[in-house]
């Protein structure tokens, strides 16, 4: 049962600690604000974090869907305390829109990425760089999937387009509605392994999920007419075993995806530009106004396209100041607990005086 959920030979190794201590090994299959659902041997528990781990998690992060979970249970019960997280293999992290350091893992222990977008009005080349740049940083392997080619006059050329800024990564294009295009999608999900579908609300990601299980499980809403977009018909993220193996990930959709140390990701995503400027006159070319420029001989040849040249720059600077923001937090976290440690010290003196 639980191999089914990819419980293999390395995961027992790395259990083997908590099992000395009495506890099984279960997988997070719907991350909730209070218990989460959790795969076991013995059939799906709900399950809450121990005092202990909840006080780390404060600093670490709460266990997200995917994770693999040590769990106490008690006899008879279909209740359990979860003890500790094992170690991630991959994760798909997103930065909360307003915050630097609130980060967010939406989906942990993942095998692909499946960057969902419909091929109408929610079609944005940069929204695309974007996701695939945290898709590429997760560990896993990003497929971009188009989806509802039905409402596209000309699907294959389009898909062609997209290719050309997706890094190399495969792109499939699918109607859920006029059953096209969804063989390529189960191609990509080996059995045992984990896929996680990621995009905008309305895309059609419960529709694809529906259609890879064969039946109407997870619940899907028309998009509103006046701007093509979607209503949030997915609350929580949603771990399902697929038919022939291997597991879907749906999550609610997300508009924004605020990058964090996605420095890799990133210059996957342009290899292209990071080439060019291998080219430039001079090493530590600005592409500003230098002699020799090969960035911009390109931008004025027409070969590399302003927007996305334009893109780069700004999610470049956008990873720089969330480092540059984030090691000054870190700074102030570590000024207010040398600050604590003096104020300690000094009580535990007058203490020692008042003796
Ligand atoms: N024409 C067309 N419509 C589709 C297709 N796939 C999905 N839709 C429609 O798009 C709408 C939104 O689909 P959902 O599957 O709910 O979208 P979602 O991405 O899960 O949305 P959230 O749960 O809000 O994130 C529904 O009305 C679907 O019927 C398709 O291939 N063609
Ligand atoms: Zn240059």
């Amino acid at each position: 049962m639980i191999e089914q959920y990819g419980w293999s030979d390395t995961l027992r190794l790395a259990f083997e600690p908590h099992a000395r201590a009495g506890h099984v090994p279960g997988r997070i299959v719907v991350q909730q604000r209070e218990a989460h659902l959790v795969a076991t041997a013995g059939g799906n528990l709900s399950a809450r974090l121990s005092g202990r781990l909840r006080h780390e998690a404060r600093e670490a992060g709460h266990p997200a869907a995917g994770d693999w979970v040590a769990l106490s249970v008690k006899a008879g019960e279909d209740k359990a305390t979860i003890h500790a997280v094992l170690p991630r293999r991959t994760a798909f992290v997103r930065r909360a829109a307003d915050s630097v350091q609130t980060l967010q893992v939406i989906a942990a222990n993942i095998d692909v990425v499946f960057v969902v977008t419909s091929m109408n009005a929610d079609l944005n080349p940069r929204r695309l760089e974007r996701f695939l740049a945290a898709a590429w940083q997760s560990g896993a392997r990003p497929v971009v999937v188009l989806t509802k080619s039905d409402l596209c006059e000309q699907p294959e050329s389009l898909a062609a387009e997209i290719a050309t800024l997706a890094a190399g990564c495969p792109v499939l294009v699918v109607s859920a509605r006029q059953d096209h295009g969804l063989g390529g999608l189960r191609d990509h999900i080996a059995p045992g392994e984990t896929c996680v579908l990621i995009g905008s609300s309305g895309v059609g990601k419960s529709t694809l999920v529906n259609a890879l299980l064969g039946e109407e499980r997870m619940a899907t809403q028309d998009i509103r007419a006046a701007d093509a977009k979607g209503r949030h018909t997915t609350s929580h993220r949603q771990l399902v075993l697929l038919p022939g193996g291997g597991m879907i990930l749906d999550t609610p959709g997300i508009r924004e995806v605020g990058l964090v140390e996605a420095d890799e990701g990133l210059s996957t995503v342009f290899d292209d530009i990071e080439n060019l400027a291998l080219n430039c006159r001079f090493r530590n070319c600005g592409h500003s106004s230098e002699p020799g420029c090969a960035v911009h001989a390109a931008l004025d040849e027409g070969t590399l396209d302003a927007g996305r040249w334009a893109h780069f720059q700004k999610l470049s600077q956008e990873l720089a100041s969330s480092a540059l923001m984030k090691s000054q937090v870190v700074h102030e976290v570590e000024r207010r607990r040398l600050a604590l440690l003096q104020k300690t010290y000094r009580t535990s003196k007058r203490d020692l005086r008042s003796l």
